[in-house]
């Protein structure tokens, strides 16, 4: 890791507010943005379009070692944009069936390995935010600063609910906290890189805060370990 280009870790389990909160920061800060877990959504997500089976890891590797993926960067009031195999997959990749695929693909060792060095080359100068379940474990170990963001089960199947009612998908609060449970027990659980706290991460859990105090506390961190230079 160049000792120029520091990293913001921020790990936890869905809904707890990483994505949006890792998005905000790296705006702010002007620094690149690492969003871990859409690489684990688009595999599961090729997967299903290529008709291979998420239980297959010997053709799961082969799909994450090829998987032919661009992430154009956010401009003004445009969020990030993903397109995989020449397709704008933005928003099919955020619902929960394709989150659980993820969440099942990511417990496969041969996976996680092939996906490493792509995850670790999104590190540039000035900085990079990265967001996912091992951040801080695995992938960034030496990051300066490791948040471990979460908030209680219900809270975020209710932000989940929000947001993909908002969005126009038909969905229910007890089937989305069914599955949210399902996936903090198989990503917490797994054998390789599970989620859990780095030991020297902050633990933030946002059950009570909003998005703009969750960024507060994180700016307050960036500033102490005086990181954005
Ligand atoms: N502190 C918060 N308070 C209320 N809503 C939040 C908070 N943090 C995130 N949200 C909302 O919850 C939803 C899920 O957040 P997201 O960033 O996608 O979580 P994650 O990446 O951890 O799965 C989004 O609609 C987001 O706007
Ligand atoms: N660094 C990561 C990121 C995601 N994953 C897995 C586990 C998660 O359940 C799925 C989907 O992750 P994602 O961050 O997109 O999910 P949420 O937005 O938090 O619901 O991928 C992982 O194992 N390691």
């Amino acid at each position: 890791m160049s000792a120029q280009a520091p990293v913001i870790a921020i790990d936890g389990p869905s809904g707890s507010g990483k994505g949006t909160v890792a998005g905000l920061l790296a705006k702010k800060l002007g620094w690149s943005l690492l969003d871990s877990g859409a690489l684990y959504r688009l595999l599961a997500f090729a997967a299903r379009n290529h008709g291979v089976d998420l239980t297959n890891e010997e053709a799961m590797k082969v799909l994450a070692a090829h998987l032919d993926v661009q992430f154009i960067a956010a401009t003004n009031g445009q969020p990030q944009r993903i397109i995989l195999e020449g397709d704008e997959v933005t928003d099919a990749i955020r619902n929960e069936q394709v989150g659980a695929g993820a969440s099942q693909v990511a417990a496969l060792p041969a996976v996680r390995d092939a996906l490493l060095q792509r995850q670790r080359a999104f590190l540039e100068a000035p900085g990079l935010v990265a967001d996912g379940r091992d951040m801080g474990t695995v992938v960034f170990p030496e990051a300066p600063l490791k948040i471990f963001l979460t908030a209680s089960a219900e809270e975020r199947a209710r932000r989940r609910y929000l947001q993909l009612k908002a969005k126009g998908d038909d969905v229910s609060l007890t089937s989305l906290l069914d599955e949210i449970r399902a996936r903090d027990e198989r990503d917490t659980q797994r054998a390789v890189a599970p989620l859990k706290p780095a030991p020297d991460a902050i633990q933030l859990d946002s059950t009570e805060l909003s998005i703009e105090q969750v960024l507060e506390r994180i700016l307050s961190e960036v500033a102490n370990r005086d990181l954005a230079g």
